[in-house]
């Protein structure tokens, strides 16, 4: 899954440690930097913040304590578009790694580290940046629509209790959002809030991932490593794309959450677990109650509550409130001034079917922000697809026939490409990335790209 948009940053002191990790992620990403000295970090943002971060958290030899990796997270975190933070820790301290989440990094890898979980972490880390971009853990769910007035309303209900929730909706709708707001309302919040992509999980690992293993449960096992369910103990854990699972996976969740225990890959003990899980999916739900594609008995765990978040196109009303927080956001993000929606403007995007939700209608802000040169933002600022205006079918709006020049532009085939492959996966961001042999995150890229 080469994804060569993508910018990586290793961060440790350790030159062959930093080497390693770019040898074996240069065969997937673009740009794979590394860097051994902390104090040049504030040039490297200066010159461009990378989409992930890998930070060493003990930089000074014979300190353990993580100060200074921590610090540096800190840093990283307060960059305006901050980069997703894998943290490295070399001691298989747990505790250290949990703050490392707390404090906003998206994942931590012990050394020496297991490649292809390496690579799965990154991948995990560039899908989750694109799908939340900037990251959506300080954003506030916005919308007084009665639809969304009836979700906030299940969330301060369901927040307090302990039970698993299910939240279904499409691509960009908020579901992790809503998420978010749930852990925000229960009495984990002071905890931790760990969101896994459970379809970008490797069917190979997918056990040491979730429950960790002990060392020498297998060749690359060369230290002990807490899978999520440790990692997230206390407070919430986030199992997004639970549609994309593959049904061996399905198994081995559900006799955890019967059991509710775990038992680390190469342990004789099981261990007790204490996450509240919520889950989401973008399945549509005649597909999510076929027994073919996902397990009755893991569903009916997973969905003692469940909460609808509707498409935007359903909730027209939120559109304007949404518009005016994203542009005066991203105008505050690029030292834009404020500007004004143009007559009619507003009335267009309005009526807009928003086939990608509050994410698209985001990156359409962000768009108009950066490139929209009048004293007033119009429509076409927004670069949004004709085809969506107004009820017209999603993605199957016939593809307008291009000019004899456009049809061997490079461009044009990636876009009619993505479009086809977005129609035959039904909208299915991960389906659609699958077929076309690029990680979500590049497919989200690309999508705001072409304006799709
Ligand atoms: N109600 C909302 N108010 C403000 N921002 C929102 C809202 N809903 C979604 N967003 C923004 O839209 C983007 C997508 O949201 P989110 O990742 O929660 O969607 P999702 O349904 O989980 O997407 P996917 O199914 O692709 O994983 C984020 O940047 C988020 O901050």
């Amino acid at each position: 899954m080469a994804d060569n948009a993508a910018s990586i940053l290793i961060l440790d002191d350790d030159p062959d440690v930093a080497c390693a990790a770019q040898l074996l992620l240069r065969r997937l990403h673009g740009k794979v930097a590394t860097l051994n000295d902390p104090a040049g970090l504030a040039a490297v943002l200066a010159a461009g913040v990378p989409d992930v971060v890998l930070l060493d958290l003990n930089f000074t030899p014979g300190r353990i304590d993580g100060a200074q990796g921590l610090a540096l997270l800190d840093q990283l975190r307060a960059q305006a578009r901050p980069p997703a933070v894998i943290a490295l820790t070399a001691y298989a301290d747990v505790p250290l790694a949990v703050e490392a989440l707390k404090r906003g990094a998206s994942d931590f890898i012990t050394k020496p580290w297991d490649n292809a979980r390496l690579v799965a972490a990154v991948a995990n880390a560039l899908a989750r940046r694109a799908g939340a971009a900037p990251s959506s853990a300080n954003t506030a769910l916005m919308g007084e629509s009665a639809p969304m007035r009836d979700v906030k309303a299940m969330v301060a209900g369901v927040g307090p209790t302990e039970a698993n929730v299910m939240i279904l909706g499409e691509n960009g709708v908020g579901k992790e959002l809503v998420a978010r707001a749930i852990h925000a309302a229960s009495r984990r919040a002071g905890a931790t809030f760990l969101a896994i992509d459970m379809g970008a999980l490797p069917e190979s690992t997918f056990e040491s991932e979730l429950f960790g293993h002990r060392r020498g449960a297998f060749t690359d096992a060369k230290a002990d490593r807490a899978g999520r369910f440790q990692a997230a103990r206390g407070g919430s854990l986030f199992l997004d794309e639970i549609g994309n699972m593959a049904l061996a996976g399905q198994a081995k969740l559900l006799t955890v959450l019967e059991r509710r225990e775990v038992t680390p890959l190469g342990a004789d003990r099981a261990e007790a677990i204490d996450v509240r899980i919520v889950s989401a999916t973008n399945l549509d739900e005649t597909r999510l109650f076929d027994p073919a594609v996902f397990r009755p008995d893991l569903l009916f765990r997973l969905n003692t509550i469940v909460i609808r978040v509707p498409p935007l196109r359903e909730r027209r009303d939120d559109i304007p409130a949404l518009l005016g927080h994203y542009l005066a956001l991203y105008e505050r993000q690029y030292g834009r001034p404020a500007r004004m929606l143009a007559d009619g403007a507003l009335d267009r995007l309005h009526r807009f079917d928003w086939p990608g939700n509050v994410r698209a209608l985001r990156h359409a802000c962000e768009r108009a922000v950066i490139l929209g040169s009048e004293l007033q933002y119009g429509f076409a600022d927004f670069g949004l697809a004709d085809s969506h205006r107004t009820g017209a079918a999603v993605f199957a709006a016939p593809a307008p026939k291009p000019a004899a020049l456009e049809l061997f532009q490079l461009g044009v085939l990636e876009r009619d490409t993505i479009a086809a492959a977005l129609e035959q996966a039904k909208g299915n961001i991960s389906h659609a990335a699958k077929m076309l042999g690029v990680s979500r995150a590049a497919l989200y890229r690309k999508l705001g790209k072409h304006g799709i």
